[in-house]
């Protein structure tokens, strides 16, 4: 009796999403200093909002800095959007800055210019001296105020920005990231200086960003609450070391308090958020 081997079917295409961001053993140091990312492992993925935690020194920035180039990179590598950020030249790095949004804690608008100007600049990333100077189309324009509408502010489009409060500047330079048409977004301590309930606000429109746009974010915070209210997974740095990371759901205060030196107390917590 002979036996056939009937050919296999095709395996099914199990298709794993790709990363936008992946760093791997990232290592940076400034100058002959020493290390302060040391062998750090990071994934962001479409439509998700990564909260970063640490101490004060412990790496945050530098880690977002990193992913556009800021940092200097002197081991491992991070690629975002398919680029070797540590491989750029100069003009490919102004390429990838365009595709990154970037909001911080001082939000970063030119006080005396108006909400809709402000907003407008966020397209003129990458688009270089000579093409900056040629002044902003109709459907900039359109665009600009359809944004500023998403983020809840329209009707202080010709204010001055320097006459909004702080949640409201938020949420312009919010508005300015997004008309970057950006990639990805990093938001560097965002509600640093904001009230509790404006801190609120401005993280759950970050997320509502995330996961309508598909965009990932990466937001570092202080305050752990924010973090566990406000994200999909966590990600704590403890000298410049991935100590925490893991979906927001897996995990409570006391788990990330191990990320901090001396963990902050409900006080200092308060004292953060009221900032
Ligand atoms: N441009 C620089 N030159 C030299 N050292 C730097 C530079 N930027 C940051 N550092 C050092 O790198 C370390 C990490 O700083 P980084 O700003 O990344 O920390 P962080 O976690 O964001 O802190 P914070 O919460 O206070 O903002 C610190 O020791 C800091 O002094």
């Amino acid at each position: 009796m002979t036996t056939t081997t009937a050919p296999l079917p095709p395996a099914p295409s199990v298709t794993t999403p790709e990363p936008l961001v992946s760093v791997r053993g990232l290592r940076v140091a400034y100058g002959d200093g020493p290390l302060v990312l040391d062998g750090v492992d990071l994934d962001l993925f479409a439509g998700e909002t990564v909260a970063l935690l640490g101490s004060s020194g412990s790496g945050k920035s530098t880690l977002m800095r990193s992913l556009t180039g800021f940092a200097p990179i002197t081991g491992g590598s991070a690629r975002v959007a398919g680029h070797d950020v540590g491989a750029l030249r100069r003009g490919q790095l102004r390429g990838l800055r365009a595709q990154v949004g970037q909001v911080f804690q001082q939000f970063n608008l030119v006080g005396r210019l108006s909400v809709l100007t402000n907003v407008l600049t966020g397209a003129l990333h990458g688009a270089g001296p000579i093409n900056a100077v040629g002044g902003f189309t109709s459907a900039d324009r359109q665009r600009a105020l359809a944004l500023l509408d998403r983020v809840g502010i329209a009707h202080k489009a010709t204010d001055q920005a320097r006459t909004l409060s702080g949640g409201q500047q938020q949420r312009v330079a919010i508005a300015r990231a997004l008309m970057q048409r950006p990639r990805l977004i990093l938001a560097d301590e965002p509600v640093a200086s904001l009230d509790p309930s404006m801190s609120h606000q401005v993280l759950e429109l970050l997320q509502e960003i995330a996961r309508t746009d598909g965009i990932p974010v990466l937001v570092s915070l202080h305050v752990l609450h924010l973090a566990l209210e406000h994200s999909d997974r966590v990600v704590g740095l403890r000298h410049g070391e991935v100590l925490v990371s893991a979906p927001t759901a897996e995990l409570d205060a006391d788990r990330l308090a191990a990320v901090y030196d001396v963990p902050p107390t409900d006080e200092q917590e308060a004292d953060d958020v009221a900032r």
